[in-house]
């Protein structure tokens, strides 16, 4: 509490200098009404309304700014404050940025909190593209994230969602905080293949993790007034961030100490198996690495790690539970497809997770509607480009708006619609070459950890539908439970689900066994 009202005085603060800044802009400079369409290079000033991804979506920018799109209303140009920002809203265009035009557009844009958190940009989500950002994508794809490597964690996975399935045997009947389950499941997951069981104080961490990847996917005025240095400070952000990249470093110090003591002693058990720290220190200690790694370079892949791959996978679980529960058919469904595949054998396992062809469509279509990275992660134009008759000039952001695209009735019939059948029986996948339906995005770019979250999401959604049947409260109607987004790093719901579990006995049956 102390904390947070302290950021708000000089942030308020920061906010009133601004809107005197602004203002005393505006009078000098007052925007220009429209630009013609063969030249957009300096797009007129637009007020931040709302969430971007709403702002921008589906055919709204050419139908409410028509003159600041190219003639499709697909690219889009804003200005945030001092930063020209071209939003992409066409899976044309899309493609053209992330596929035909890549590497123009392989780098990250500047920003306050990756500079901090990220011990100036040495993660692999903000590094710039190059030597040192390839090395760091290899190592996670041998070490971590491959399908081999995501299978050899099958013991972790299924002995944290062992855990959760007895929190949620405990409230058997009760009211019950799914949520927040969901969370603390992929967060342990997510600890223990990063650095091990035995790290003590994975409690502390998490809340760290969670204010870090908050702050970051705030919108920072200090961000779009970079020369206004005196912002950063004002706001309190730059202390704010400082302060929390200081005790995680105090944590992952003491996590990498740990490890490095114990493979000097030997103090581990044969069966074992490398966590990320382990690897990366060895390789550390190795010295055969084209870019050698520092004990901050290792920090700032964990904390990558850990902040991109806890929150998504659980937000896309609580996502698709409370759109099946919204959808009793369709939770009837998933159920009974699950109930009839591991009925022989009386619980989930991963051999025959590949026959629930209807859970894998529940999965998409909960991709589709609620991607946590609605606008990916921003790029960076790095010469000047024209994508669909739109000028982008070097050094613009870029924002490709894939929640727009994901609901364009171009592409999707009923849009808006949760109708996981649209999945079966057509190939379209999330894999990056589906320009229409980019939830880990695509290209040199694209999200190196779907193997890994699928095989989280997959096992453990298989598992609460075979074991339990789920009721809302009494209270609370079907049509009244609240899908309203929080707006973060990644978003997800802003309110908790809060389910009731009820033990499903498979020699009864339950009101859904068909
Ligand atoms: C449902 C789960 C997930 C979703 C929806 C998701 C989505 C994304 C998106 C949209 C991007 C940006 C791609 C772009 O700029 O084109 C990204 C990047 C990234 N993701 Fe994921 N992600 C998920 C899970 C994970 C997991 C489990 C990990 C690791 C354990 C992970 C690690 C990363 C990393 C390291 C990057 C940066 C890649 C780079 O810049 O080269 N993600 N993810």
């Amino acid at each position: 509490m102390e904390s947070s009202s302290q950021f708000q005085a000089p942030a308020i603060l920061g906010y009133l200098l601004l809107l005197v800044f602004f203002l005393l802009k505006m009078r000098r400079n007052p925007p220009k009404p429209t630009f013609a369409a063969a030249a957009p290079p300096h797009p007129p000033k637009l007020p931040i309304i709302g969430n971007l991804h709403q702002l921008a979506g589906s055919s709204l920018p050419h139908r409410r700014f028509p003159d600041l799109s190219n003639q499709y209303g697909a690219v889009l140009g804003l200005q945030l404050g001092q930063i020209p920002f071209v939003v992409i809203s066409s899976a044309e265009s899309a493609e053209q940025i992330l596929k035909t035009h890549d590497v123009v557009f392989a780098n990250r844009p500047f920003s306050l909190a990756a500079q901090i958190l990220t011990y100036d940009f040495t993660d692999i989500i903000f590094s710039p593209y190059g030597a040192y950002w390839r090395q760091l994508r290899k190592i996670c794809a041998l070490e971590l994230l491959n399908p081999s490597r995501v299978q050899s964690f099958g013991s972790i996975r299924s002995e944290e969602i062992s855990n959760s399935m007895g929190r949620v045997s405990v409230s058997a009947g009760q009211e019950f905080n799914f949520s927040e389950m969901v969370f603390s499941l992929t967060a342990g997951i997510v600890s223990r293949v990063a650095f091990g069981k035995k790290y003590r104080g994975h409690d502390e961490f998490v809340p760290v993790m969670e204010e870090m990847a908050r702050i970051s996917g705030a919108f920072s005025l200090a961000d779009l007034f970079p020369s206004v240095k005196l912002l950063q400070v004002m706001s309190g952000m730059r202390s704010q961030l400082l302060r929390l990249r200081n005790e995680a470093d105090r944590m992952m110090g003491g996590i990498i100490s740990d490890h490095r003591e114990r493979q000097s002693t030997a103090d581990r058990g044969s069966d074992e198996v490398d966590d990320l720290v382990d690897v990366l220190l060895k390789l550390q200690a190795g010295g055969g690495l084209e870019v050698p790694l520092s004990d901050d370079n290792i920090k700032a892949v964990i904390l990558d790690v850990f902040i991109a791959g806890s929150d998504t996978s659980a937000i896309i679980m609580d996502w698709a539970m409370s759109e099946m529960i919204k959808n009793p058919r369709i939770l009837q469904q998933a159920q009974s497809e699950v109930r009839r595949v591991f009925k022989l054998k009386g619980d989930v396992d991963v051999t025959q997770l590949h026959e629930l062809y209807y859970l894998q469509s529940v999965i998409k279509e909960t991709l589709r509607l609620h991607p946590p990275g609605p606008l990916l992660i921003p790029r960076e134009c790095g010469e000047d480009c024209e994508i669909d008759g739109f000028q982008v000039m070097a050094k613009e952001k870029v924002i490709v708006n894939i929640w727009a695209i994901a609901r364009d009735p171009k592409y999707w019939t009923d849009p808006d619609e949760f109708r996981p059948e649209r999945f079966i029986n057509n190939p379209i996948d999330f894999k990056g070459s589906n320009f229409e339906f980019l939830p880990f995005g695509s290209g040199r770019r694209i999200c190196p950890g779907i193997a890994f979250s699928m095989a989280n999401i997959e096992l453990s959604l298989a598992k609460f539908l075979y074991h339990f049947d789920w009721k809302l409260p009494s209270d609370v109607k079907i049509e009244n439970l609240d899908m309203t987004e929080l707006y973060g790093f990644a978003v997800r719901k802003k309110h908790n689900l809060t389910l009731i579990p009820i033990p499903y006995t498979q020699a009864l049956g339950s009101s859904f066994s068909s």
